[in-house]
């Protein structure tokens, strides 16, 4: 009986995407949910109608109840089912086939839904039913089939044999008894997983996953077994490539999902069109899995998945008309039943009545033979016949039953063939035979090309890697020799350098001795100057300070000898003595009182001298602080010129010449300042000496005045002398006439005399001092002019000793350039001495790098020589490897199950017993409610209940996040 597939079409709400996008519902569902009319679409006006159509509002439960539900129902009943979700990325396929929350469990999808239901069915079933429970899970992913319970199996073959049907050689399928061990099994399928973000999906499925579930019943009363397989697919997006952004990696997986996808439109197609023969099942892997379920012995329910959003309309419009397409597909479902002894046993005895049926045949046959090879004829009604024999052996025909094959709990009677060309049945075995040992190849082939390609891909990498290497090498020996280069040409330039240095060294030694002989020379001839200078200086200083003396005692008679005036007015004073007897009282006492007035003037002069001499004292004692400043002033500029050094010194980098010019115009400076200052003191000095001159000329003047009065009184005396000889001659006649008065005149004229002579004498004494002081003032003028040029002198000496200790300066500077100029060319000559080490050890390190380049290079040479050798090893090897490949994968196939394999079960059947009760007396079965009885189940569903509270979408429902 023929069954069409089941369509259910499924909106879900519009995502963020949409709405981000202006996208608006554009869905109208009519009331019986069955028709839907996709608003303003342009590509398309009318209406789709299905099954069963869901809005977004849907709850899991409700969509669970009315789509999936009876497929649980159907494989028990021994029918193979699948549920299979189609639709673009993200419009909701692995919310609708595993859920997306399982907090409260409302979220949870399709496949848990019916783990549940299975095992509430096997609970609710009477006890005289034993069921066993298998799982695998797989994904077709890069038209590559990857089993996700051992994903190092990423290219396995799809069989087709008479009494299995497709299957995925070397599938990993594991016993479970137990909701718990279904979701451990799941959780670790999903796990490995191939998921990628998209534009329209962040956890987007790239692969189509498929998980199987195989359920065995047996009646232990009757014997009669029946296998129900359901397959749950959770099919790649199929939207169009564009739109998903994806590039790269992702966009070559979408172009395989959509050939997959066309695929299995074609097979839709072919199995709707009505005219079609050939259905392509074998263009890609998931359309061959997937052979049964469409068109085949399944009942099957395709959910397609669309988007409510105008966003998406195209997309949700293809969608829809593909389940347009596949709805009107026919399947055709039958029970897969084994039969039961009674039936067997009627089996056999028809069998048998058969043989003896045939064995007489057989033997009728020969016997008819056997006439006609002795030329004997047989009539046409004696002719050998089956029904003839058959009456003969007087049993009736079999049952026209097919014998059941062995090793197979189903008749393979019951199962339909693959739909495809129409072949004999040995033919087609042997084809089927066929077939399977080229898809073996086939699939050895490509895992040997992936091997290949990874072992190409990892020596190009290699080749790739030492063909860097070698250019690095080559660069870096290209680098080594310019650097070399470098270094020799710096060798050069250093050894002429070095030279040069030599040179200007040679030269700064011939121009130093040069200047040292200089030096030598100024110091010898200043040494002889300075001589010279001393002894033509004290005998200059003695002649100057004689003509300066003599010049200035050319004005003052220093001889004291009376000259002839006052010879003559000492003569006066005698002859005074002796007139004055003859003269007159009266003149001689007025001459007194004049000489009495001259002696005050003496007395005068005296007081005047002394002042002098206080004030040469003081310009001594002037002098003397002077020589006391000059000497500090040597003092300071010897520190000065030292400190000036000793700075300079301290910054060699200073101009020595601007240095000392500095240096010469603030000692310059500072002895104009002194000399301006001693040139002032001396002006001073002179201005007294001009002030004393004055005095002196003064004193002169008084003693010219004196002489005058000398003289004047001469004139008087003589005058007297005429008066007192007219009068002598006059008197003798008076005196004769009385001579007491003359004693006493007499007498008188001899005391004034006495006294005169006295005075004369006290006169004589003072100018003798006058004149000595005087001469000592001129001396000490004189010692000072001699003092103000021997401190020119000396400042002389001072700068050209400045001079000479610049010149001194000179040689030091000269001196430490020179000793600065050995130390370079020691320097350099070390640097000379390394840069040879360097370039020794430059040249040898370029040698052994060029050994080295040499050596990467024989490797090179050798390396591919050893990989076109092991290529051919390896060649003949992979043939031995096939060879053994076939008995490996036996042992593997038992060692990884239970070495590698997470799950600590699933290989050994574990029968579950209906009613609650498993076989072995342990219970571990789901309960009505949907939970599961014993330990196990508890934890599972708890753990189900307490995942965690943002769980993503294919993880949550599961407990477990990726
Ligand atoms: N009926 C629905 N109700 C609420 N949310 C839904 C529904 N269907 C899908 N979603 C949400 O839409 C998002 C995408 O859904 P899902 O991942 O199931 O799409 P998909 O078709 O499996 O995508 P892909 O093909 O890329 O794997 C998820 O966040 C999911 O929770």
């Amino acid at each position: 009986m023929s069954n069409n597939i089941k369509v259910i079409c499924r909106f879900r709400p519009q995502n963020s995407n949409e709405l981000k996008h202006g996208g608006v519902p554009v869905i109208e569902i009519d009331d019986n949910n069955e028709t839907v009319k996709v608003v303003g679409s342009s590509e398309f006006k009318g209406a789709f109608t299905f099954d069963r159509i869901f809005g977004s509002a849907t709850s899991q439960e409700e969509f669970f109840n009315y789509s999936v539900r009876s497929t649980v129902e159907d494989v028990f009943n021994g029918y193979n089912g699948t549920v299979f979700a189609y639709g673009q990325t993200g419009s909701g396929k692995t919310f609708t086939m595993m859920g997306a929350e399982t907090e409260d469990g409302t979220l949870r999808g399709v496949i848990p839904r019916m783990v549940e239901t299975i095992f509430t069915s096997i609970h609710e079933s009477p006890n005289t039913i034993e069921y066993t429970v298998k799982v695998s899970y797989m994904e077709i992913y890069m038209e590559r089939i990857r089993d996700l319970l051992n994903p190092e199996n990423d290219n396995l073959p799809i069989h087709e044999e008479r009494s299995r049907g497709v299957y995925v050689k070397g599938l990993r399928d594991v016993y479970v008894s137990s909701i718990p061990e279904v979701y451990e099994v799941m959780k670790q399928g999903s796990s490995a997983r191939i998921v990628a973000y998209t534009n329209m999906n962040a956890e987007s499925s790239r692969s189509h996953s498929i998980f199987v579930i195989n359920i065995t019943q047996k009646n232990l009363n009757d014997g009669k077994a029946k296998v129900g397989r359901l397959y749950l697919v959770d099919l790649a997006g199929s939207e169009k490539v564009g739109k998903t952004g994806a590039s790269g990696q992702v966009l070559e997986e979408a172009k395989k999902i959509n050939k997959s996808l066309s695929a299995l439109g074609m097979v839709i197609n072919t199995l709707t069109d009505g005219k079609s023969i050939h259905v392509p099942y074998r263009d890609s892997k998931l359309t061959r899995i997937l052979q049964e379920s469409l068109g085949g012995n399944s009942r099957t329910t395709l959910i397609i998945n669309c988007s409510p959003s105008s966003y998406n309309d195209a997309e949700t419009i293809s969608t829809l008309r593909f389940g347009m397409r596949a709805k009107s597909i026919k399947n055709k479902a039958k029970v897969n039943q084994d039969l039961s002894p009674a039936e067997l046993k009627a089996l056999l005895k028809s069998a048998k009545a058969q043989e003896i049926s045939f064995k007489s045949y057989i033997g009728a046959l020969e016997g008819e033979v056997k006439i006609w090879r002795m030329g004997g004829t047989v009539p046409p009604e004696q002719y050998a016949t089956l029904e003839r024999a058959r009456a003969i052996g007087g049993r009736p025909a079999p049952a026209a039953l097919p014998a059941p094959s062995i090793g197979s709990i189903i008749s393979d009677v019951l199962r339909p063939m693959t739909p495809a060309v129409a072949l004999a049945d040995d033919e087609r075995e042997e084809f089927l035979k066929r077939e399977n040992e080229l898809t073996d190849q086939l699939a050895e082939k490509e895992t040997e090309i992936i091997d290949l390609t990874k072992v190409t891909q990892e020596m190009t990498d290699e080749i790739q890697y030492l063909r860097e290497e070698s250019t690095a090498l080559s660069i870096e020996n290209k680098e080594v020799g310019q650097d070399l280069q470098h270094i020799k040409i710096q060798l050069d330039r250093t050894n002429h350098a070095n030279k040069e240095a030599n040179i200007t060294i040679e030269g700064y030694k011939l121009s130093n001795a040069e200047i040292a002989r200089e030096l030598a020379e100024a110091k010898q001839k200043v040494t002889e100057m300075s001589l010279q200078q001393l002894d033509t200086g004290a005998v200059n200083k003695q002649k100057l300070k004689e003509e300066k003396m003599a010049k200035m005692m050319s004005e003052i008679d220093p001889s004291f000898v009376l000259n002839k005036d006052e010879q003559e007015l000492q003569a006066a004073f005698q002859n005074l003595n002796i007139d004055s007897n003859t003269t007159g009282r009266p003149t001689i006492v007025a001459l007194t009182q004049r000489l009495n007035e001259k002696v005050k003037e003496l007395t005068k002069f005296q007081t005047d001298n002394e002042d002098l001499r206080r004030d040469n004292e003081q310009l001594n004692q002037k002098y003397t602080d002077m020589l006391a400043k000059l000497n500090t002033l040597e003092l300071e500029y010897e520190e000065l010129l030292d400190r000036t050094i000793a700075e300079e010194e301290e910054h060699g980098d200073i101009d020595i010449t601007e240095t000392i010019q500095e240096l010469k115009n603030r000692l310059e400076a500072q002895y104009g300042s002194k000399r301006d200052q001693l040139i002032d003191e001396l002006n001073e000095t002179k201005a007294d000496r001009d002030v004393k001159a004055h005095e002196n000329s003064n004193l002169r003047a008084s003693v010219l005045e004196l002489k005058e009065i000398g003289a004047e009184l001469k004139n008087q005396i003589d005058e007297l002398r005429t008066s007192t000889a007219e009068a002598a001659a006059s008197e003798s006649v008076s005196s004769s006439t009385d001579p007491a008065s003359l004693a006493q005149r007499e007498r008188d004229i001899e005391i004034l005399k006495k006294s005169m002579m006295n005075k004369l004498k006290e006169f004589d004494v003072m100018r003798k001092a006058m004149m000595r002081d005087l001469q000592m003032r001129c001396e000490k003028i004189i010692e000072l002019e001699v003092a103000l040029d021997e401190a020119r002198d000396e400042n002389n000496m001072l700068r050209r000793k400045n001079v000479h200790s610049v010149q001194q300066q000179k040689t030091a500077i000269l001196e430490k350039n020179i000793a600065q100029l050995m130390s370079i060319q020691k320097e350099l000559v070390d640097q000379n001495t390394n840069l040879k080490k360097e370039s020794a050890m430059a040249e040898r390190k370029l040698g052994a790098r060029n050994e080295r380049i040499d050596s990467l290079e024989a490797l090179l040479l050798d390396t591919q020589e050893k990989m076109a050798s092991q290529r051919q090893k390896y060649e003949t090897q992979l043939q031995i490897l096939k060879e053994k490949l076939g008995q490996s994968r036996n042992v593997k196939a038992t060692t990884t199950s239970t070495m590698s394999g997470i799950l600590n079960f699933g290989r050994i059947a574990k029968p579950l017993r209906g009613g609650g009760g498993s076989a072995n007396g342990s219970p571990n079965v789901a309960n009505g409610s949907g939970e599961v009885n014993g330990t196990n189940g508890s934890s599972a569903l708890s753990t189900i209940t307490e995942s965690p509270a943002t769980p993503n979408k294919r993880t949550s429902w599961l407990g477990w996040s990726r």
